[in-house]
């Protein structure tokens, strides 16, 4: 599936409970996210792969692809279209292997190290980041500011999206800074109209 990382939603269960998961989603599609990963860290496989299958029929026919966080299982399971890894959450080469080459991985950078060391055969987008240290992630990183995104992006071989506190109005700073799109939790999930904060982020452009 077409690759757009414009308004990357990454799902948080507790704050997606009260509207619920799908409903979130969906809302949040009609205001123009254009990939969605499903991230949750407390339920184990079992659990996340009849959602995460659930997720996928309801985004079916949007051209809006589902990608999973962490979990190779859960991926290949649900019939998802891809997969977002960390530093510590397994082997680029494996998940590629296992996945196939249709399918749409990207790993989380956070340092020039971790980027010099990006396997670009195999995936195909970095996840950068935090710009602004954020609740949402207990165990994130040093924050890069928009000056250490910049040079990150400048750097980088692959498309890239920004993630970490990020709001709509951050979009003119997060752009200056040569990303592709804007990942975020708090600024949609969680929200009273899903729609409208996702409408309020502008559209990045074609990633690539
Ligand atoms: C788009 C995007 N970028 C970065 C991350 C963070 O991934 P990771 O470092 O593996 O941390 P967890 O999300 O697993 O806590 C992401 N999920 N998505
Ligand atoms: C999932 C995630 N990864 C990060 C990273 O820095 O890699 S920050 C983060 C949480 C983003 O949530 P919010 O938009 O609410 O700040
Ligand atoms: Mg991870």
């Amino acid at each position: 599936m077409r690759l757009d990382l414009s308004l990357y939603l990454v799902t948080d269960p507790e704050l997606c409970a009260e509207r619920g998961l799908e409903d979130t989603v969906l809302a949040a599609m009609k205001g123009g996210v254009t990939l969605v990963q499903l991230r949750d860290k407390q339920a184990d496989d079992a659990e996340m792969i009849p959602v995460a299958r659930r997720l996928k029929a309801a985004l079916a026919g949007s051209g809006v692809p589902l990608l999973i966080n962490d979990r190779l299982e859960v991926a290949l399971a649900s019939g998802a279209d891809g997969l977002h890894i960390g530093q510590d959450d397994g082997e680029v080469h494996e998940a590629r292997a296992a996945l196939g080459p249709e399918a749409i991985l990207g790993l989380s950078v956070q340092t020039h190290d971790q980027l010099a060391r990006v396997d670009t055969t195999r995936l195909d987008y970095l996840g950068l980041g935090p710009v602004f240290a954020t609740p949402s992630k207990q165990d994130h990183a040093a924050p890069l500011g928009f000056d250490g995104l910049a040079a990150l992006a400048g750097a980088s071989p692959l498309p890239t999206v920004a993630i970490g506190g990020l709001k709509a109005e951050h979009a003119a700073a997060v752009q200056r800074a040569g990303v592709n799109g804007m990942a975020v939790i708090s600024a949609i999930c969680g929200t009273p109209d899903p729609q409208a904060a996702a409408r309020a982020f502008p559209y990045f452009g074609q990633t690539g």
